[in-house]
């Protein structure tokens, strides 16, 4: 059992997870073998909690409800006072062989009492369809009366790929089976699934979604200097601040040289920033064309003006790697998919939430699904943001819980913008999901109410921890 999540755990879809243990059955490893895994992972995650307290577990009618069965089988034959409230009577599989082999105390949820500690087996991967009325109060009545509760797999009520809400109440803490699952990093499973440990019960998994992993990063060569290091131009918009906020985090997270386009004036520091007059697209072309630029960022503090979608045009027709962010995405809006899927030079659009919808539109797929479709269609990496990014676009799709809640404030997009045109200068594309560990690590060491400033300071000691 895993305490903490190790980083590059993989994270499966309903169906993907399903393969998975269809490919364990056709190795020959019976559905009851993997229930019994499955129940003996949460009877042990829920002995570690339980102490001498009695025990209500919910069985719900699917393979949850055998795993639920499996786990009051197990905590009962430790001595445990453990009371079975099931939903629905005979079952399929290996769910109704548990059923039976269970002999203790079972009463109908809807009569269920509480109990100190409960164990929420009511429905994992399978969930189809919004909780009705009766079992959605009974399972909220019995969580919010008991002292201590954990969901199998997932808290009974989300949505596996989206993490969309159809009811769950909060848990303590929840087994991730297996794998982790979507609604686990996503949406309001954050909040829901309380803390999640993750429970090997022995299916290979090969991954298509991974949860964002510490990097590893090198030092600059012997030989390095500050070309060779990755240049970044970060254009000036009509709203500086932004802009030197993001050219600021790209000096701190690593590149060589950094050249803030616009006005020209040195007067806001730091003085190690170089900066250069651009009065308009042309002369902005003009300086694109140098072969140095390893990276360019757009879109803090833009603007939305003509003079703006001008400079915008001039960095979409130069042939070097490119983040795009803010107002430059917004002045794309619905045009961007065609935009970016003629560019030949790397792209890597850095929305949020809104700022992706009027790009792509607004669906109901899970956020997993649309970032990877938009990033396909574009030919481009999405850094889709949020307390729960999404990175497509890369070998494999990138789910990032990074930093922490303090970093809702103003200007910690513009950083993140530059920090990913830093790392995107020194390593490639690849750099793109360092850069969101590191602004998230940075998050963390600046710690609570910090203004964005004072997140750029952090970025190299987020750096040397990866070191
Ligand atoms: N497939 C397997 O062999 C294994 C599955 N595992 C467990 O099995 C779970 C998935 O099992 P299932 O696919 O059977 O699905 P679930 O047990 O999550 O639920 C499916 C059942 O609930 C019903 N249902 C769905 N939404 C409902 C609603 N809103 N109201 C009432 N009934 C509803 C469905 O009709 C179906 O009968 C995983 O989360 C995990 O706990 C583990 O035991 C490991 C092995
Ligand atoms: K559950």
């Amino acid at each position: 059992m895993t305490l903490r999540i190790p980083p590059g755990t993989p994270v499966l879809t309903a169906q993907a997870m399903r393969d998975a243990e269809q490919a364990c059955f056709d190795k020959g490893v019976a559905q009851g073998e993997l229930m019994e895994r499955a129940g003996a992972a949460v009877a042990q995650a829920a002995l570690r909690f339980a102490m001498d307290r009695s025990i209500l577990v919910l069985a719900g009618p699917g393979n949850n409800g055998g795993d639920a069965y499996v786990a009051a089988r197990l905590l009962a034959e430790r001595g445990h006072d453990v009371t079975v409230a099931a939903l629905g009577g005979k079952r399929d599989g290996a769910a109704e062989e548990m059923r039976q082999r269970w002999t203790g105390n079972t009463v109908p949820l809807e009569q269920a009492e509480p109990r100190a500690v409960l164990i929420d087996g009511l429905f994992g991967t399978g969930m189809s369809r919004p909780i009705e009325g009766a079992v959605k109060a009974a399972l909220h009545r019995l969580v919010a009366a008991a002292q201590f509760s954990l969901a199998i797999d997932l808290p009974s009520g989300l949505d596996t790929d989206s993490g969309g809400d159809m009811g769950a109440a909060r848990v303590d803490v929840t087994v991730a089976l297996g794998s982790l699952k979507p609604a686990h990093l996503l949406g309001y499973g954050l909040e829901r699934c309380g803390h999640v440990l993750l429970a090997d019960i022995g299916i290979p998994i090969s991954p298509e979604v991974v949860k964002l992993a510490r990097p590893r990063l090198t030092p600059p060569a012997p030989d390095a200097h500050k070309y060779s290091r990755g240049m970044v131009v970060v254009v000036e918009g009509e709203m500086p601040g932004a802009s030197r906020l993001a050219a600021r985090a790209a000096l701190h997270g690593g590149a060589g040289y950094v050249l803030l386009a616009g006005t020209g004036s040195a007067d806001a520091g730091p003085d190690a920033l170089v900066h250069a007059r651009v009065d308009d697209a042309k002369a902005l072309h003009d300086l694109l064309d140098d072969a140095r630029v390893g990276a360019v960022v757009i879109g803090p503090g833009l603007g939305r003006s003509e003079a703006a979608r001008a400079k915008l045009e001039a960095v979409l027709a130069a042939p070097h790697p490119t983040v795009f962010d803010g107002d430059a995405l917004t002045l794309l809006g619905e045009g961007a998919t065609q935009c970016f899927a003629k560019r030949d030079a790397v792209s890597i659009l850095t929305p949020h939430a809104g700022e992706f919808a009027r790009m792509f539109g607004k669906n109901g797929r899970g956020k997993i699904e649309r970032t990877r479709d938009a990033a396909a269609d574009c030919g481009a990496v999405i850094v889709h943001k949020g307390p729960d990014t999404v990175i497509g676009g890369l070998t494999q799709l990138t789910v990032a819980n990074a930093g922490t809640a303090w970093l809702s404030t103003a200007g910690t997009g513009d950083i993140l913008a530059g920090l990913v045109g830093a790392r995107l200068a020194v390593e490639g594309r690849c750099g793109v999901c360092h850069a969101v560990w590191l602004h998230g690590r940075a998050a963390e060491l600046a710690g609570a109410a910090f203004a964005a400033d004072r997140l750029i300071r952090h970025i190299p000691q987020a750096i040397e921890e990866c070191l």
